[in-house]
């Protein structure tokens, strides 16, 4: 007789376990989440946050912390975690679109990869078309690029022409930032051709890696903060 199938608990992952791992996972690690809404645009806002949404935490909790990956000495930030936690990515979107909507902002610019998972939803929240800021040679059409290094490489995005007037006002949106120079080549990019970038937006910040600094005077809101091991930075 043919073998039995295999029961449907071998197939799916049982999401009780899963949650159980994340927090091992942070438990095990140095990482301290602090999860406040951080905003450089005003300070205000900043004690507001303060305060602390009640939903801050619930996010904070949802992102998984894998040590050396892509290579030893990186606390890699997981957010795919989030995306399975429902609460969680419906949270993350909510605040962000109370934030954005009614601000005039016309164009959501997502970084590839992770800023296409929360820059979408986002931009049809709040009326916005979505400009993908995508990795070299990926883009059809014709494209301006800027060059830019990060926390392990270098490397360079690109948009097509066309896709956005001077005069318009742009949201930034990528999931973390940690050196800054992914969001600082998306605003090169983006005021090049005349748009106004109202903010950037990510789910989280490595403060100690000072990616803010890097954006000059440009506002930085993030929900989250996550503090890096110190043998992150080797
Ligand atoms: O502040 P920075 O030091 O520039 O680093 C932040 C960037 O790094 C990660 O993307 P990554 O380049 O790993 O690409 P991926 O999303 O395609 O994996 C992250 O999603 C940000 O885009
Ligand atoms: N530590 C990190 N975790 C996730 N994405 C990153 N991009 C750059 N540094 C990162």
């Amino acid at each position: 007789s043919p073998p039995p199938p295999p029961a449907a608990s071998c197939i799916l992952p049982p999401p009780p376990l899963l949650r159980l791992h994340v927090i091992s996972s942070l438990a095990r690690t140095p990482i301290s989440l602090r999860c406040s809404a951080a905003d450089s645009r005003s300070p205000s806002n900043r004690e507001m946050a303060a305060q602390q949404d009640p939903r801050l935490a619930g996010i904070a909790a949802s992102i998984r912390v894998i040590p050396d990956f892509p290579k030893a000495g990186i606390m890699f930030q997981d957010i795919t975690t989030l995306l399975l936690d429902v609460k969680a990515f419906r949270d993350t979107i909510d605040l962000f679109v109370d934030r954005y909507k009614d601000k005039g902002i016309s164009v959501v610019a997502g970084i590839e990869a992770r800023g296409f998972i929360f820059g979408p939803p986002i931009a049809l929240a709040i009326g916005a078309k979505f400009v993908p800021l995508r990795k070299p040679k990926k883009l059809p059409g014709e494209v301006i690029s800027e060059e830019y290094s990060l926390e392990y490489g270098t490397d360079k995005i690109e948009m097509h022409v066309g896709a956005v007037e001077a005069g318009e006002r742009a949201l930034i949106v990528d999931d973390l930032i940690a050196t800054g120079g992914t969001l600082n080549a998306a605003i090169r990019l983006l005021e090049r051709v005349g748009v106004e970038v109202y903010e950037c937006a990510c789910l989280m910040e490595l403060p100690e890696l000072k990616g803010r600094e890097r954006l000059g005077d440009k506002p930085l809101f993030v929900l989250v903060q996550s503090s890096v091991d110190a043998h992150d930075h080797h």
